[in-house]
């Protein structure tokens, strides 16, 4: 039974989610980096929020790890290039708090406007400084967001409402969305210029650190309020407590912070701050979705392969996964067939998929096939990491969707060319669901892809089969199926021999001796 951890707080949903689809769970909330290094190598799955920090070191320390699930959107805290690297998915849940964080940046557009946090604490002191706490009214006030996808579109939409008029930067946004949101799309110095109002919705990036410089401040509106429910690294802090200081910023409301848990800050005391600990999306309704969400989509990757909001793998459906499994099983076994054999100098792989492949999603298909071809000759290489080990190693990657009459119901073609010269392999689904090869370099020839497979490249001359089955009497390896085929009479031939356990080394020695043969390669599969 696959185990998942926990290490932050999730609503106690995760929980029943995980143990009703049949996996194992732990809730250890709160562990230290050490703490959770010492034990991660024991799971398959690690659910987590904001605060635990998925590195290096924790991804070393974790062999078993296949899936980290961020209960939330932001995924800073998780090394993807790492998580990738090593075969782990990472998935987030991009919708269940989006409203909620949405909702808590339109809060801190009002708290701003009328100064609620630093009136209710004087209030309550018994100071009653009505004159102090001069508000502004909202309506009619230019709103920038910075980052219009899920967040900042809710946002848009609350803030007109309110009767702001919306303006937008994001570089991804197009014309027709931007109507649609009745977001006014501009430039960020625009933006910059014209805002009363400007808050933040874009994910921290190399792109986004930073956005809010001293520079960016320079150019703003006097009497600017910012609001930042995004990410900490988005403004410069030093700067903005400089600008706040001069006046010239009339406020900011901050939910995230560069250094988080903040516990001390530049900019906390400050009289036009208002701060809340990170606080976006913390309500009952969006932490029971993400926890519910996140639980859901890690069990079902790890009980049934469906794969749903990853970041560094292609989806793969619920309902998908069971149909795409044996196109799966054939495209690694046809790789893996490739692979073994010519393991040196690969410059480009083609898959190709005719009949029923290919209508299906070829993404989880290509993938299987890359990280069969790569198994033999790179380490660690699986599904998630094949097509960027591919990309690292120079190895150019086609795929070939055929709309056309095919012989077989479904075939999968793989061809690679390496130094010196190129190999091709092709196979279909026999019953539906059996993996079987049915050429090799174009050669007609069938065989499954049984546990112990010898590949014999022949001249199709007289003696060959008597040779090799006395070769296979004095080494005692029994033969347990035997397949040829040829290009033409006397010419070029192919043998497929499944035999019962591992070729003993000499043996290889002697079949390579015998003349009729060109090459052998004792071959494995995975069952
Ligand atoms: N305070 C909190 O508790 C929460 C914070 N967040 C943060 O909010 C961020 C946004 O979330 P979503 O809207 O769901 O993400 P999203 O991916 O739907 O939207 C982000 C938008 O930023 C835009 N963008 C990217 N680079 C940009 C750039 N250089 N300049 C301007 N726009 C750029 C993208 O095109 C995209 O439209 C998350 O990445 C997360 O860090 C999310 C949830 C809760
Ligand atoms: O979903 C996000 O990106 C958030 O920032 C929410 O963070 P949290 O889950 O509350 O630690």
């Amino acid at each position: 039974m696959p185990k998942v951890l926990i290490s932050d707080k999730l609503s106690p949903r995760a929980v029943d989610i995980f143990t009703e689809r049949g996996v194992d769970v732990d809730v250890k909330p709160g562990l230290s980096p050490d703490e959770l290094a010492a034990i991660i190598g024991e799971y398959d799955g690690l659910a987590i929020r904001s605060a635990t920090k998925v590195t290096r070191d924790i991804l070393d320390a974790a062999p078993n790890l296949k899936v980290v699930g961020r209960a939330g959107i932001g995924v800073d805290n998780v090394d993807i290039p790492e998580a990738t690297k090593r075969g782990v998915v990472v998935m987030n849940t991009p919708f269940g708090n989006a409203v909620t964080t949405a909702e808590h940046a339109i809060t801190m557009i009002l708290s701003l406007a009328r100064q609620i946090p630093a009136a209710n604490e004087s209030t309550q002191a018994g100071k009653w400084e009505k004159s102090r706490f001069m508000g502004t009214e909202i309506t009619g006030k230019r709103l920038g967001i910075i980052g219009c996808g899920n967040i900042g579109a809710i946002v848009a939409d609350r803030a007109q409402g309110l009767k702001m008029r919306v303006m937008g930067y994001d570089p991804y946004l197009t014309p027709e969305n931007a109507t649609r949101l009745g977001i006014e799309k501009v430039e960020l110095d625009e933006l910059l210029a014209q805002a009363d109002f400007i808050t933040l919705h874009t994910p921290l990036t190399d792109g986004t650190r930073n956005i809010i410089s001293a520079d960016a401040l320079n150019k703003t509106k006097k009497g600017v309020r910012i609001v930042n429910c995004a990410r900490g690294g988005l403004v410069d802090e030093m700067a903005l407590a400089a600008a706040l200081g001069t006046g010239h910023v009339a406020g900011a409301a901050l939910d995230v912070f560069e250094n988080e848990p903040a516990t001390d800050n530049i900019l906390f005391g400050m009289d036009n701050v208002v701060a809340t600990p990170h606080l976006g999306a913390s309500t009952t309704e969006a932490q029971e979705k993400v926890a519910l969400q996140v639980a859901e989509q890690m069990a079902d990757f790890l009980v049934k392969g469906a794969v749903t909001n990853a970041l560094n793998m292609a989806s793969v459906s619920a309902e998908e996964a069971p149909i795409l499994k044996p196109y799966m099983v054939l495209g690694r076994q046809l790789g893996s067939f490739l692979g073994q054999v010519e393991s040196e100098g690969l410059q480009s792989v083609s898959i190709e998929l005719d009949g029923k492949a290919a209508v299906l999603n070829p993404e989880p298909i290509v993938a299987s096939t890359l990280a069969g071809l790569l198994g033999p000759v790179m380490e660690s290489v699986n599904m998630v990491n094949a097509a960027a080990v591919a990309s690292a190693n120079g190895i150019a990657v086609s795929t070939v969707r055929h709309d056309r009459q095919c012989d077989y119901e479904t075939l999968l073609r793989v061809t690679i060319k390496h130094a010196s010269g190129s190999r091709t392999i092709a196979g279909t689904l026999v019953g539906g669901d059996k993996a079987r090869i049915v050429e090799v370099q174009h050669i007609a020839v069938e065989s499954d892809f049984p546990a112990h497979l010898l590949y014999l490249r022949n001249y199709d001359k007289p003696g060959f089969i008597g040779d090799l089955g006395t070769l296979c009497g004095k080494y005692g390896v029994n033969i347990a199926t035997f397949h040829l085929g040829r290009r033409d009479v006397g010419g070029e031939a192919v043998a497929l021999v499944e035999i019962d356990g591992e070729l003993p080394d000499s043996m290889l020695g002697d079949l390579r001796a015998l003349k009729q043969v060109v090459r052998v390669d004792a071959l494995q599969f995975q069952q």
